[in-house]
């Protein structure tokens, strides 16, 4: 298995394989909570009036759209996995906009990727067993960063983990984790920025291995990327 790790919008467009698009501030980690809350699934959104069309078709889907870190005007809700966690998603299905996460999905897609997953802490461990369940030949990991543009700590811990995982190498993922809290997290910390970044997202967002499902990229009938929840055992059995 070859395993390349990329970064940024740029690093998306080069995704072959297996892709993992890594968003742990915040779009997938708040993804992950949605889907624990009971969502049915997402359609990852790369441009806002698209996202605001789909909302007028399916007035019933939960929009969350973030743009600048902050909830965009007329949605439903921002990219605050504490907000996510306060809202019933059961049976829903979630729109879903921001500055990096959904961007990435957009651009390893059209870049050919074979399959694309999400990735972000809380469920790093799946990840890394799907991928050794699935087998591919090449593995592409993409830390999407700041808006995609600036790299970022919290992604590259997370895409370094889940290589660890994959090679089965060592990897001291609490005391990165410890080490982030000064290095790359300290928005959830100011006060000046708590509209935005509320304190409540960070731990929420390094609860690193707290969900043992994957989010899987697919099309939906319309051909809208659109992302599943894939649980096991119907995989990890054989990790
Ligand atoms: O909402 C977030 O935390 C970020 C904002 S940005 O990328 O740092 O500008 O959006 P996301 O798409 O979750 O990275």
């Amino acid at each position: 298995m070859e395993i390349r790790v990329f970064e940024l919008l740029e690093g998306a467009k080069k995704a072959r394989g297996l892709t993992v698009v890594i968003d742990v501030f915040r779009a997938f980690t708040t993804e992950c909570y949605a889907f624990s809350e009971g969502a049915l699934w997402s359609w990852p959104i790369a441009r806002l009036e698209d996202a605001f069309a789909l909302k007028k078709r399916y007035p019933d889907a939960v929009f969350l759209g973030e743009r600048g870190g902050a909830k965009v005007d007329g949605c439903d809700l921002g990219n605050s996995p504490y907000d996510v966690t306060k809202t019933s998603f059961k049976g829903k299905a979630m729109i879903h906009s921001t500055s990096a996460g959904t961007q990435g999905i957009a651009a390893a897609a059209k870049a050919g990727a074979e399959e694309i997953v999400t990735g972000s802490l809380v469920n790093a461990r799946a990840v890394a067993a799907y991928i050794r369940f699935r087998n591919p030949s090449v593995v592409s990991i993409v830390a999407m960063g700041k808006a995609g543009l600036t790299s970022t700590n919290e992604d590259l811990i997370c895409a370094r983990y889940i290589e660890a995982l994959l090679k089965g190498e060592a990897y001291d993922i609490d005391g990165k984790i410890a080490w982030l809290r000064n290095h790359g997290a300290e928005q959830f910390f100011d006060p000046a920025q708590a509209d935005i970044f509320p304190t409540e997202d960070y731990p929420l967002c390094v609860a690193h291995d707290r969900f043992n499902f994957v989010l899987r990229v697919c099309r939906d009938e319309a051909g809208r990327l659109m992302i599943r929840r894939a649980d096991p055992p119907e995989w990890i059995e054989r990790t």
